[in-house]
């Protein structure tokens, strides 16, 4: 127990009143230095918050002091210098109380003309810096201070009952020789139950183990020492982190007399090291790069993740400004931007092309932040960063995708599209004309079927390459789909250079496509043309139109090419619809024959019939047969018909023969796809068979377009049906193609001169030297010469005096139903006659 010279409730209250005073200006000790009893003595607080104003001055009754031994005391409170000096103090049986720091602290107080600064002391417990208390002398008591000096005397137990932490002191015996009341309140026992007793006595013998080892270790450092930090609960029943500090008290001679220990709550402390570690182990361990620097820009620190990035290390970083990864990408004003708006918003977020210490280009997401100090002054850059390659990487994947065809890498509908809309609007500012081709292979399915996908998309690979070389490099081609592609040529001059281009590309298809097993393909295409701003003023009429001038060009035969015109759209609307129809009209049985004699001009007598097909459908009425055979014949149609056609005929003979009628022949039209069909030649034999009809009652008028495509194949079925007994004419001649080196190799009986031919006769002076032009050839060639169309007497009488053989027409009749014929179909008995 502290011997004072004052009574326990003295010090009590003058304890409350220095407590006030702290609790005021967070001041922690006070204490008189007065070698002096019974004086009264001012003290004045200053807060060490503020420590160079006079903040209040509280009077403290210093009645006693403790009766302890300042055993060194060198303080000259005149000595304006920081000057420390530690102090032992002790109390009057010779315990130390207190290891004391002085410093001498030179304050200003005397210019207030009050007092004289007698002393200012900053006291050291252990190592901890306490609060400051400057205590002054009353001016009036001057004289004491000159006549006795510093006192001696310090009232420790206030002092140290003034600290929240728990402070004690030990003999090397382990015997507490004082506490303060954070200890009593903390052990709930009073001082006088701690003093003069041993850890054993007041705790079980782990924690007394513990404690004692804990002194042995101050004693034997020589120092403080921290012996130990543990969590506990206070008693509030709040969880606290207390450190106990503890530290070897030294007599004279620097031989150890004891321990003094303080355990403190370090809570605070403890979470801050926490959050500190914790934001350590987030800024090392981070996915993203950070850079720290100055104020200055040069850097101060980076992670990991800046150095697996950028491939940097820390040492090769370390005071340099971040610009050594500049990729060169980005223009000055890219930068005074970010720098602007960093500095006025305090934060700039976007990306940036840097360059990793290898040197590959990357981009990277980045925000970078300024740290500002209490006046607002920058302190430091944090910069932290996200290597964006793959993600942009992906996005140029996915904008591929959307814009290119991934067979061609050509642009896709959507980017051709888009960038027809652009020129559009740059061809409407500049009136300008722009055109769309449109480009379908024909029949490209049956290379897909017959040679499969693999060959079908090598062929279109091959092929938008070549249709690129074709093109210059303003034009824009693109694949819509399977076999169509899309040309835009910008800015075009007039349709002169459209067709330059059109043939441009069709001659793209001139060379054969050699496939990878050395194979060679021929293909052809049909194009269609529409162009702005009159066949349409956006891109979806304009790609809507070259795609139907597309299709009208291959109705045209195909490998060919047509521009679009605004009738042509109607004139593909009621196509369809008759496409439709003539479906219908197999199925419906609509389709019906008529017969035309044909007459011997010498004596007008009947020397066949032509079969003519009708069609009458139900809702567009009867529609010419030169208007549905040519569309049966694009749509594939006309096989079906041509063998209807072939079977009613020959039925319709049998049906004559079985009547006993006499007509030589009845004659059929055979389109030239019919007869390129290699099984055509069966079919007229099965046919034959099936009816009955002799095959010398039956002829073939076929047009000279048939040589057309594989002529030697056509020579030789025509070869075989004329073996048959079948007797061959050529249609329409004179028309077409007219190859008399063809002709002379046919197989064929007979001529028929187009009714085009025959039309104006004998007026016409063309028309009569063609028609007696072709009666020659013909009976050169040993051929019977027939015409059509014969209409007028004037006309027969001139090709039969031209010595032309036979004749058609409606001088001497329309085709007609076989009821309506009777007059033309004389018995055979009465033929004979
Ligand atoms: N102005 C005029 N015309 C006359 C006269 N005499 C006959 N005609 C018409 O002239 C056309 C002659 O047939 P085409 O040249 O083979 O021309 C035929 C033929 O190429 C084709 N066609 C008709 N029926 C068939 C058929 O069954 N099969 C095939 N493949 N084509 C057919 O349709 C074309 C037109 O046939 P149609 O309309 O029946 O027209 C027929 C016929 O009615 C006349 O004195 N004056």
């Amino acid at each position: 127990m502290l011997k004072t010279a004052i009574s326990q409730s003295q010090l009590r209250e003058w304890q409350q009143e220095i407590n006030d005073i702290s609790a005021e200006f967070r001041l922690t000790i006070t204490f008189n230095q007065l070698n002096t009893r019974d004086h009264r003595f001012e003290a004045l607080c200053i807060s060490q918050s503020t420590p160079e104003r006079v903040c209040q001055q509280h009077k403290i009754s210093l009645l006693q002091y403790i009766n302890a031994d300042l055993e060194k005391h060198t303080q000259d409170s005149t000595t304006p210098e920081v000057d420390i000096h530690h102090q032992l103090i002790r109390s009057k049986e010779g315990h130390i109380i207190a290891a004391l720091s002085f410093s001498a602290v030179n304050h200003d107080l005397d210019k207030l003309g009050l007092f004289q600064p007698l002393s200012a002391i900053q006291v050291r417990i252990a190592d901890m810096l306490s609060n400051a208390i400057c205590v002054y002398v009353n001016s009036s008591d001057l004289d004491i201070k000159s006549d006795t000096g510093i006192s001696h005397a310090v009232d420790v137990q206030a002092f140290i009952n003034a600290f929240d932490e728990h402070i004690w002191i030990k003999d090397l015996h382990g015997i507490y020789i004082g506490c303060n009341k954070s200890v009593e309140r903390a052990w709930r026992k009073t001082t006088e139950q701690i003093v003069g007793k041993s850890d054993f006595d007041l705790f079980d013998k782990r924690t007394a183990d513990s404690f004692v080892e804990g002194d042995k270790l101050a004693i034997e450092a020589g120092t403080t020492v921290v012996v130990s930090e543990c969590e506990e609960v206070d008693l509030h029943f709040n969880k606290v982190w207390l450190e106990t500090i503890k530290a070897p008290i030294h007599d004279d001679q620097g031989q150890p007399i004891g321990v003094i220990g303080m355990t403190r709550n370090i809570a605070k402390h403890k979470e801050a090291q926490e959050q500190l570690v914790l934001a350590a182990n987030v800024f090392q361990n981070a996915v993203e790069g950070v850079v720290i620097t100055d104020s200055d820009g040069n850097i101060t620190e980076i992670n990991q993740a800046f150095t697996d990035i950028t491939g940097y290390s820390r040492e090769e970083v370390m005071g340099k400004n971040p610009s050594i990864l500049s990729s060169g990408r980005h223009p000055k004003s890219f930068f005074e931007r970010l720098w602007n708006t960093l500095l006025v918003q305090g934060k700039w977020h976007g990306e940036i092309w840097n360059r990793r210490k290898h040197g590959a280009i990357f981009p990277q997401a980045i925000t970078i932040s300024a740290v500002f100090d209490k006046q607002n002054i920058i302190q430091y850059y944090v910069a932290v960063f996200a290597d964006i390659s793959v993600q942009k990487q992906n996005e140029e994947k996915l904008k591929n995708l959307a814009y290119f065809d991934p067979l061609t890498q050509l642009p896709n509908r959507m980017q051709f599209m888009s960038l027809v809309e652009q020129e559009l609007s740059h061809s409407n500012r500049a009136k300008k004309q722009l055109a769309i081709i449109f480009l379908d292979i024909d029949f490209f399915k049956h290379i897909n079927d017959s040679l499969g996908h693999v060959i079908g998309d090598e062929i279109l690979v091959e092929l938008a390459k070549r249709l690129s070389y074709a093109l210059s490099d303003y034009d824009v081609l693109a694949r819509l789909s399977g076999d169509e592609f899309v040309v835009m040529l910008p800015s075009i001059s007039g349709t002169d250079s459209v067709t330059s281009s059109v043939d441009r590309l069709r001659s793209v298809f001139e060379r054969p496509f050699i496939l990878d097993n050395a194979q060679s393909v021929r293909l052809t295409a049909s194009m269609g043309v529409a162009i702005y701003p009159s066949d349409g003023d956006d891109h979806d009429s304009l790609l809507r139109n070259a795609d139907a001038a597309m299709h009208r060009a291959k109705l045209d035969g195909r490998n060919n090419y047509a521009f679009y015109t605004e009738s042509m759209t109607k004139q593909a609307v009621a196509q369809l619809k008759l496409q439709t129809a003539l479906h219908q009209a197999m199925a419906n049985d609509d389709f019906y024959l008529v017969y035309q004699p044909k007459l011997t001009l010498k004596d007008n007598t009947t020397c066949g019939f032509e079969a003519l097909i009708r069609w009458h459908d139900p809702v567009l009425g009867d529609i010419s047969p030169g208007e549905f055979i040519p569309l049966a014949e694009k749509i594939g149609l006309i096989w079906g018909i041509g063998l209807w056609v072939l079977k009613t005929a020959c039925l319709q003979g049998v049906e004559w023969l079985t009547q006993g009628k006499s007509f030589e022949r009845i004659s059929v039209n055979v389109a030239s796809l019919q007869l390129n069909r290699s099984d055509f030649v069966d079919q007229v034999r099965l046919i034959l068979l099936e009816t009955g009809l002799p095959a010398k009652h039956l002829e073939l008028e076929v047009t000279e377009s048939c040589m057309m495509h594989d002529p030697d194949a056509i020579i030789r079925d025509l070869k075989l049906l004329g073996a048959m007994g079948i007797a061959l004419s050529i249609d329409d001649f004179g028309t077409g193609y007219s190859s008399l080196n063809y002709l002379k190799k046919l197989p064929i009986d007979k001529l028929k001169i187009d009714q085009s031919f025959v039309r104006d006769i004998p007026h016409d002076s063309n028309n009569t030297a063609i028609a007696k032009a072709v009666i020659a050839l013909g009976h050169a060639l040993n051929l019977q010469i027939i015409a059509e169309g014969v209409e007028t007497q004037a006309q027969a009488d001139f090709l039969r005096e031209n010595g032309c053989d036979l004749a058609q027409g409606y001088l001497y009749s329309k085709p007609q139903l076989p009821s309506a014929l009777e007059a033309f179909l004389p018995l055979v008995s009465e033929h004979k006659a």
